[in-house]
């Protein structure tokens, strides 16, 4: 019988997981329902699949729920739908610092919950999701929740305690790969070039150079050093970013996010 998937929270991240999932599931067993119910109504029209009115009527009879609305509302959402839950369906959070501890609180005992990080490219399948168990969770449910989530892209394991550096990576990541690409185009643009066209070349840079990273599998360093000819144009633009102390700041963005992650957890929990 194919699996029933309830969603609940259809933001960027749920609409993002929903619409890499729905080439490989049964879109007429998957409902789901939003704090913003004509919102939800209209999504789950323009994807195909089924609308609730409330979160316990999406969940009724679930196999899967995906739980991906904020950190603060999702201690909330998960009291709530507790007493819906059909025996053994599986809760997947997405949010951010968020422990499976604090969701099996709330939910009936017992509950399989799996905590996955994703990120927003998974709306065009080159995402990549991690993976950690909670204390009901087996290597079953993990299988199963990976093959529901193999559409966004990779997907990965981990134990629960790295989810936070995790997040500072792949979660936040593509938000740092935007903000490189909006100032390379800034700079195109300082330089003369039209703005569509420093738009298409830092996009088309950063695309060839994450696919040569990944195809060919060579370190960073040793792809770096091939575009930096002895006396030439890179090797001055390297130590430029060096003496501005980029990779520090790289370095110390993401374990700021790592740091903001556990701190979320504990504001939660207190
Ligand atoms: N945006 C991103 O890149 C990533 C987000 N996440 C996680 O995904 C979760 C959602 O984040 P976004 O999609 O960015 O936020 P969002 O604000 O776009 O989506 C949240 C959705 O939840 C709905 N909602 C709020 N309260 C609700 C309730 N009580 N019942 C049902 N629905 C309710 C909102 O109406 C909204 O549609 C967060 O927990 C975040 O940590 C994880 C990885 C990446
Ligand atoms: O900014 C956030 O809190 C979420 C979690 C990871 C990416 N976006």
């Amino acid at each position: 019988m194919a699996e029933r998937i309830s969603l609940i929270g259809v933001g960027v991240m749920g609409e993002a997981i929903l619409t890499s999932m729905l080439p490989t599931v049964d879109a007429g067993g998957v409902r789901v329902a939003d704090g913003r119910p004509e919102h939800a109504r209209t999504r789950a029209a323009a994807l195909g699949v089924q609308a609730a009115d409330s979160n316990t009527e999406a969940v009724t009879g679930a196999d899967v729920v995906i739980l991906a609305v904020k950190p603060k509302d999702i201690g909330g959402v998960a009291t709530e739908i507790a007493p819906a839950l059909a025996p053994g369906a599986i809760v997947v959070s997405v949010a951010a610092g968020i422990s499976t501890a604090y969701l099996a609180s709330r939910l009936p005992a017992g509950t399989p919950v799996v905590r996955v990080m994703p990120n927003t490219p998974a709306t065009i399948g080159a995402g990549v999701s991690v993976l950690s168990a909670g204390e009901h969770a087996t290597g079953d449910h993990l299988d199963q929740v990976a093959s529901l989530l193999a559409g966004t892209g990779a997907v990965h394991r981990v134990e629960e305690s790295y989810q936070d550096a995790v997040t500072a990576i792949s979660g936040s990541g593509p938000a740092y790969v935007f903000y490189l690409i909006d100032a390379l185009a800034e700079a195109g643009v300082l330089g003369g070039l039209s703005r569509e066209l420093a738009r298409d070349l830092a996009v088309q840079t950063v695309a060839g150079a994450g696919a040569m990273a990944q195809q060919t599998g060579e370190h960073p360093v040793v792809l770096r050093e091939r575009v930096s000819s002895p006396a030439g144009t890179t090797v001055a633009a390297i130590r430029e970013l060096d003496e501005r102390g980029v990779r520090a700041a790289v370095i110390a963005a993401a374990e700021t996010v790592r740091l903001r992650s556990i701190e979320m957890g504990r504001e939660l929990a207190d």
